[in-house]
């Protein structure tokens, strides 16, 4: 069974598409939602707001000790903010928000991101953070104009961009093979 926090954000699109991938969902909202899960999506939406919910619920300690636990993690954009040093505090980075200008607010790229084969990885980026600070422990996997976009820390795979939006399934299927 595999976990998507459910707070806020595009939450439903990550559900959709590990269901279609072969993975058992439960959406994450309340604590004792994370029980006996093999792995957790955390979502992209906007970071102030879940910010908010996971006090709300009181799902901020019960998230560490998840991440913790060294199960597998995929953060994408907001999601990837919550567990940056600031938030969560379970990844050695620093996010800067909205990072690539209020003018581009979305756009396109295509990235090479290894363990990922076949054509490079369309990568669609709303509103998207990049890491400004990161420690030696974490492995950057992809960059756009010099700045990190898709990295690995431990269990935590953190991306910046929305392969759910893009009908871009091999990051969810990168995951899925990190729980088997
Ligand atoms: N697509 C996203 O998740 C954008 C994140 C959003 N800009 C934030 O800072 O929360």
């Amino acid at each position: 069974m595999v976990g998507v926090l459910a707070l806020q954000g595009d939450f439903e699109a990550h559900s959709k598409m590990l269901r279609d991938l072969g993975a058992d969902v439960r959406e994450v909202r309340v604590p004792k939602d994370l029980d006996g899960l093999e792995g957790l999506v955390m979502p992209g939406g906007e970071s102030t707001t879940m910010t908010l919910g996971i006090k709300r619920e009181g799902l901020a300690e019960p998230l560490k000790h998840f991440v913790a636990s060294g199960k597998p993690v995929l953060g994408t954009c907001a999601g990837m903010i919550m567990l940056d040093r600031v938030h969560l505090g379970c990844m050695d980075t620093l996010c800067e928000r909205n990072a690539f200008g209020r003018q581009i607010r979305s756009f396109e790229e295509d990235l090479v991101i290894p363990g990922i084969d076949g054509p490079p990885v369309r990568a669609v980026f709303i509103r998207a953070p990049w890491l400004k600070e990161y420690g030696d422990g974490v492995e950057i996997l992809a960059e756009v104009d010099g700045h990190p976009v898709a990295a690995r820390q431990d269990n935590m795979l953190v991306i910046s961009f929305h392969p759910e939006i893009a009908g871009e399934h091999r990051v969810h299927e990168l995951f899925l093979r990190d729980i088997a």
